[in-house]
């Protein structure tokens, strides 16, 4: 069952979310707008037709922007659901169906309202293109310097950020966290600690953590509350899969070219990219061999974005 989702977002960057009516799948829940393609239906026609029959909005197909494509599993009905972004239609939305709706900014949604399926679909709303991780080979000497970057970094509008220091204490790390913290906060930017679950969970909102793949396989829940980012490392459809069960926010995939930490590894290439990530059902950040301009490519191939060292600095 393929079905078309309509991510709006007004002027504000508020997203219109309407709930799921009593006595229907999923009832009270709340979704995106939209609906079931008919048989021999486009797709985008499909989107098109459901937000003028729910909302009587009409929506130009050649405006929609593609956003993310989550397959998913309710009980026994399987379902890929396709989610566009729309930032221009005509007329003012009612409900014409009946249905209750609500603008609201997407840091303001509470995911646990959301049918599970469109959770995945906020969290690619909410996460940034970019994602910049430290060098793996910063001494502790260079603190000073890396708390400078990274303030600057996240000034200069980063809103993820990975923190991983193989060479630092974990108290340092935890250390420069702390010290960013106000910052982040202020500015709405996440510190993903490289696999310490007990630092985020002890530095709280604004701090997250980024799952190693081997921690990521011996967990079975969702380490953080829903509040702070949970990412996890992956290399293949399996790792993946094992993500969106943890309900992780998303994963990184790599690595999608050669990279020179690991020039023996054989790199996955674009084209197996965009085949794991349209199985995967989370949004996914191509790293390995990723500077800040191969973003689009990415996201042509339907990935969140890039994660990367190099040029990200
Ligand atoms: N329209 C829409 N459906 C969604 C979303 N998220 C999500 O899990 N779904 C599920 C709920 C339904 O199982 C399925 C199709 O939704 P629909 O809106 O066309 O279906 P419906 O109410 O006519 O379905 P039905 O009860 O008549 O089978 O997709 C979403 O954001 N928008």
């Amino acid at each position: 069952m393929h079905v078309m989702a309509g991510v709006m977002l007004d002027a504000s960057g508020r997203v219109l979310l309407a709930q799921r009516p009593p006595g229907k799948h999923l009832a009270g829940l709340w979704e995106f707008p939209g609906g079931k393609i008919d048989p021999g239906e486009v797709p985008l026609a499909a989107l098109v037709r459901e937000l003028r029959e729910e909302l009587g909005v009409d929506v130009d197909a050649a405006t929609a922007v593609p956003l993310i494509r989550i397959p998913w599993r309710y009980g026994d009905r399987d379902l890929l659901l396709d989610a566009w972004q729309i930032d221009r239609w005509q007329g003012q939305p009612l409900s014409l169906e009946g249905q209750a709706w609500q603008w609201i900014a997407p840091d303001h949604v509470d995911p646990a309202i959301l049918a599970p399926a469109d959770r995945p679909i906020l969290q690619a709303l909410r996460l940034p293109s970019r994602y910049p991780i430290t060098p793996a080979d910063v001494e502790l000497s260079a603190y000073p310097l890396w708390l400078a970057r990274l303030s600057q970094a996240i000034e200069r509008g980063e809103r993820l950020l990975q923190l991983r220091l193989p060479l630092w204490p974990v108290e340092s790390v935890r250390e420069l966290a702390s010290a960013l913290l106000p910052l982040a906060r202020r500015c709405g930017a996440s510190l993903l600690l490289n696999g310490d679950i007990e630092g985020a969970r002890q530095l709280g909102l604004g701090v997250g953590v980024q799952l190693q793949t081997r921690q990521c396989r011996e967990l079975s829940e969702r380490p953080l509350p829903l509040t702070q980012l949970v990412g996890v490392s992956c290399h293949n459809e399996a790792e993946l899969v094992q993500a969106s069960r943890l309900q992780a926010d998303f994963a990184m995939l790599s690595p999608v070219a050669v990279t020179a930490s690991h020039p023996d590894v054989p790199p996955l290439g674009w084209s197996r990219f965009g085949q794991l990530v349209e199985r995967a059902a989370l949004p996914v950040y191509a790293l390995g061999g990723m500077m800040p301009v191969d973003g689009d490519r990415a996201r042509d191939a339907g990935g969140q974005g890039v994660a990367g060292i190099r040029g990200f600095w």
